[in-house]
């Protein structure tokens, strides 16, 4: 498990991160989400050691993180800015990372740069950002640790790459406790993997929370009603999020139990309803109204 307790870092008058408490059970897909400049890669370099808080405390699995070589075994940060060495190709990185993590997983690192058609043994600094970004992840991967910290990681992959990476990560949670702690500023590169979430706004922590449960009390449904009515009367007494009209269509986002909103439906006559999944963005707009913000401010 990961622990934040109370953690606050500055630089000079700037409160990158102030005073945030977290808790990451092992086994959850964290996504960490916010604008550019909300915290994330300080919140994320403090969960990792490489900065030391100026107060509050990290642990992983109750050590404390800063200067703590037995912890750092257990994670590999993929920094937003990538780090190899001078003239390294993906073949001498992989020798470093053995030495670092003694589980590192050598013959699915080739397989993986095979896949991804990365050359193993041509320079790094030869490679386009997003080839990099790729062997970074491809080392991530195969360190084969408890945690994965990720910074920003789909970013600058294409689309493609992107669903190729995501598809790894998938795997690999599916296969062996691994606990990734994704950062994003875009919570749409989060909602298909991600089961907890939590938002960072100005260095606080807003919100975080179980996606599954913040889905449960939150319903979007489609339907076409056989006369004209009252979506308002319908569901009077219930919180509707939004309404949306489109010719004879309704697509209506409410707040409370499904049997409830459903038997609302049930009274009157309708040609045509579906329930429509939830995207992450709808969850967190109604969540952050509870709080008194306004997401569309706060988030991609
Ligand atoms: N080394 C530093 N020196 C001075 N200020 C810093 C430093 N690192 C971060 N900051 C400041 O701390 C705040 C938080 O920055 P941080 O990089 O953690 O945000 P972020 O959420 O990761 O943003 P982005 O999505 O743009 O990467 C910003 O105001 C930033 O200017």
């Amino acid at each position: 498990m990961i622990e934040a307790m109370g953690v606050s870092k500055k630089f000079g008058g700037i409160a990158a991160v102030d005073n945030v408490t977290a808790e990451i059970v092992d086994g959850n897909v964290f996504g960490l989400v916010g604008t550019n400049g909300a915290g994330k890669s300080t919140f994320l370099r403090m969960l990792c050691g490489v900065l030391k808080p100026d107060a509050g405390a990290v642990k992983i699995d109750g050590m404390e993180v800063f200067e703590n070589v037995r912890v750092k075994e257990q994670f590999f940060y993929i920094s937003d800015d990538q780090y190899f060495f001078n003239n390294a190709t993906p073949e001498d990185m992989k020798s470093y990372y053995q030495i670092m993590y003694p589980d590192f997983d050598g013959e699915r690192f080739v397989k993986l740069l095979k896949q991804f058609d990365l050359d193993q043994k041509r320079k790094i600094h030869t490679f386009s950002k997003g080839m990099k970004k790729q062997v970074s992840v491809i080392c991530g991967i195969c360190a084969h640790t408890k945690y994965l910290f990720c910074d920003e990681t789909f970013d600058g992959l294409d689309p493609v790459m992107r669903q190729a990476v995501k598809s790894i990560f998938v795997k690999e949670i599916a296969e062996r406790e691994m606990t990734p702690v994704i950062a994003s500023h875009n919570l749409r590169e989060l909602e298909d993997i991600c089961d907890h979430v939590g938002l960072l706004h100005k260095g606080g922590m807003l919100l975080q929370k179980d996606l599954f449960d913040m889905k449960l009390g939150i319903h979007k449904i489609q339907c076409v009603f056989q006369n004209e009515e009252s979506v308002e009367e319908i569901f009077s007494g219930i919180e509707l999020l939004k309404v949306d009209k489109r010719a004879s269509l309704y697509t209506i986002t409410a707040k409370g139990r499904y049997e409830e909103i459903m038997g609302r439906l049930d009274k009157v006559k309708t040609i045509f309803v579906e329930v429509l999944p939830l995207t992450l963005e709808e969850i967190f707009i109604s969540e952050t109204e509870v709080v008194g913000y306004d997401i569309k401010k706060l988030i991609l």
